[in-house]
């Protein structure tokens, strides 16, 4: 049932669309919709130059002849459409449920608005009931883990870290080859106190709360779509 409301809060999202933007292209079951949607205007003509998110959503575009290009050749994007795991207060996010946190902020950031599709599911009231995926660098991993579990636990004292699970039983790798804690703090009430405490840690690479970057978002249920605007 979620799947029908993430195509419809997709197929809202391309209201946003006009002739030769340059788009960022979101990863995860929502924005391969909006790219399947996208594809299907490119084949018809509509011109635009897109940036995927992630290898996943690079092979797809690539597989609907989206034409591609990358942040070094077109460092300005129009807009980025992309899901999220979380929509807390404010249009504040918790991303990285897919893994491609990292390329989602970099992209994000460098476009002139973000948009958010998703099904009702994921608005909450307070950020942090998803696990918040912190990407680190493999090097140092038990000194990082430890370092994000202290700030974790003076939040939340009972709540847990995991190294994320990929396939045969070895760690989830990122697209830029980092690893993934999974961070269950089960409310965050200042999610920039926790933005920082994260980035100050030497071996985070990045965090998946998107704070201030979304300015619209497209949300579908069972009551229809709504418009949230930031
Ligand atoms: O942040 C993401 C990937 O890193 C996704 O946008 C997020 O996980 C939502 O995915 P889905 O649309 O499949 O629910």
């Amino acid at each position: 049932m979620s799947d029908i409301f993430k195509r419809q809060a997709a197929e809202a999202a391309m209201a946003e669309l006009r002739p030769g933007m340059r788009l960022g292209l979101g990863t995860g079951s929502t924005a391969r919709h909006f790219v399947d949607l996208l594809g299907a205007r490119v084949a018809e003509g509509f011109a635009c130059l897109c940036i995927p998110t992630s290898e996943q959503t690079a092979a797809q575009a690539r597989s609907l002849g989206i034409p591609l290009t990358d942040l070094d050749a077109t460092p300005e994007l129009d807009l980025t459409v992309d899901g999220a795991d979380e929509i807390g207060p404010g249009l504040s996010l918790i991303k990285g449920g897919g893994g491609a946190l990292l390329r989602e902020k970099i992209v994000a950031a460098a476009s002139s608005r973000m948009v958010v599709i998703a099904d009702m599911s994921k608005v909450v009231p307070a950020l942090g009931a998803f696990p918040l995926p912190v990407e680190v660098n493999r090097f140092g991993l038990e000194a990082t883990r430890r370092a994000v579990a202290a700030v974790l636990h003076a939040i939340a004292p009972g709540g847990a870290l995991s190294l994320r699970q990929g396939a045969g039983g070895q760690p989830f790798e990122t697209d830029g080859g980092h690893l993934i804690l999974d961070a269950s703090f089960g409310r965050i009430s200042d999610p920039e106190a926790v933005s920082r405490a994260l980035l100050d840690i030497p071996g985070v690479v990045q965090h998946g709360l998107f704070i201030g970057l979304a300015s619209k978002a497209y949300i579908a249920g069972p009551d229809g779509l709504v418009t949230y605007e930031g």
